[in-house]
C-alpha cells in the first residue's frame, strides 16, 4: 500500500503572544489556517528511510528530519519520500506539517496515533487536522473555526531562513492582549476588518533580525494587498487580495521585480484543497 498525504502550509493570520510558561515556552492566541500550497509526503512499506525531492530539498538532511522523528514516535518502519515545496525555517510550519502528514499517513496504514504528537513540534497538533482553528496554550489548545470565507493570498518569503527559538528569545514584551472577541461567523469584509484589529507579536522582533521582512510587507502593500502580515516566526508573509486574478497578477509582478524571493499565489479554504507545488 502506498499512501500520499498533503502537508499544507500553515498560516498564522494573527499571532498574539500572551505570556510565558515557567519552562520558557510562550503562550499563544492565534488564528491558524491552511493554504493550498504545501509539501507532499509519500509512504510505502519498507525499512525506515527518507528521500527528499523538490525545490527546497537541498536545505534538508535525509538523516535528521522531522519526518523520521514522526515515524519513530509512531513506532513504524516506513519508506518516506518528501516533496519539499515550502521554504525551510520560514514560519509556515513546513517541518510540523510534514511530521503531521507522516502521522496521518501511518494512521491510514494502520498505525495508532501517538499520544503526544506535540513532542515533534508545537505546530504539529494544529497541522494534524490542517483545518482552520484558534490555537491557544503553547499550541495544544485547539478550537476549530467553521465557516471562514475563502481567501486569495500571495505568500512571499525573501529567501532568508529564521530560527523560531531566536525570535522568541528576542521578544521582550511577552504579555500582550489576546485576540479580540471573535464573531460567530465571518464574511470576507468582516474577516478583514477583524484581522485589522489583530497582530503578529513576533513580526517586529523578526523584522529587526531580518530587515527583508519589512521590504516584503511593503512590496505586498504596493501590489494592492488588502492586508499584509508575517506568519509564525517569519520570514514568510502573506498578502490578502480581493480575488484570484488580483492575487495572481500581484504574484506575477512581484516575481518579475524580486529575484530570489519565493512567491506563491494560493487560496485558503475551510474545505481541503489539493496541494499545488
Ligand atoms: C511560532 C509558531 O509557528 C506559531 O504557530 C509556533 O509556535 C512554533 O512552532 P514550532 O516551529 O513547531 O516550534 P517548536 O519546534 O516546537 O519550538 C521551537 C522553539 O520555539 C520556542 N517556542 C515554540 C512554541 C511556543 N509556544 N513557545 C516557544 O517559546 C521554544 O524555544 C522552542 O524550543
Ligand atoms: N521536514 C522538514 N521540513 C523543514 N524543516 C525541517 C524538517 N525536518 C527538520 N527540519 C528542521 O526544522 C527547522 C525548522 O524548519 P520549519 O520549516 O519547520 O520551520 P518553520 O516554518 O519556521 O516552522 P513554524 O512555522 O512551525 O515555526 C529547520 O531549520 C530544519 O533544519
Amino acid at each position: 500500500m502506498i499512501v500520499t498525504e498533503p502537508a499544507p502550509a500553515k498560516l498564522n493570520l494573527a499571532l498574539h503572544v500572551t505570556g510565558q510558561r515557567p519552562d520558557g515556552h510562550h503562550l499563544l492566541d492565534s488564528l491558524v489556517v491552511f493554504a493550498g500550497a504545501g509539501d507532499v509526503v509519500r509512504l510505502s512499506p519498507g525499512p525506515l528511510s527518507l528521500k527528499i525531492e523538490g525545490p527546497f530539498a537541498a536545505g534538508l538532511s535525509e538523516q535528521d528530519n522531522l519526518c523520521l522523528d514522526a515515524a519513530r514516535l509512531a513506532g513504524r518502519d516506513v519508506a518516506i519520500t518528501l516533496v519539499k515545496n515550502l521554504p525551510v525555517a520560514s514560519g509556515i510550519g513546513g517541518g510540523s506539517a510534514d511530521a503531521a502528514a507522516v502521522l496521518r499517513g501511518l494512521a491510514r496504514m494502520g498505525a495508532g496515533m501517538p499520544r503526544h504528537p506535540e513532542r515533534l513540534g508545537a505546530d504539529v497538533p494544529v497541522c494534524l487536522a490542517s483545518r482552520p482553528a484558534r490555537m491557544g496554550g503553547v499550541g495544544e489548545q485547539l478550537t476549530p473555526l467553521q465557516g471562514l470565507p475563502d481567501l486569495h493570498l500571495v505568500l512571499v518569503n525573501p529567501g532568508v531562513g529564521i530560527s523560531t527559538p531566536d525570535v522568541f528569545r528576542a521578544l521582550t514584551n511577552k504579555t500582550n492582549s489576546p485576540l479580540p472577541p471573535m464573531p460567530d461567523s465571518f464574511d470576507r469584509p468582516g474577516l478583514l476588518d477583524y484581522l485589522g484589529t489583530c497582530r503578529n507579536d513576533l513580526q517586529p522582533v523578526a523584522a529587526a533580525l531580518c530587515p527583508q521582512i519589512s521590504s516584503v510587507i511593503q512590496a505586498l502593500e504596493a501590489e494592492g494587498a488588502l492586508l499584509a502580515r508575517m506568519s509564525g516566526s517569519g520570514a514568510t508573509c502573506f498578502g490578502i487580495f480581493g480575488d484570484a486574478a488580483a492575487a495572481g497578477l500581484a504574484a506575477y509582478r512581484l516575481g518579475t521585480e524580486y529575484e530570489g524571493w519565493w512567491i506563491k499565489a494560493t487560496q485558503l479554504s475551510s474545505a481541503p484543497v489539493p496541494i499545488q507545488p
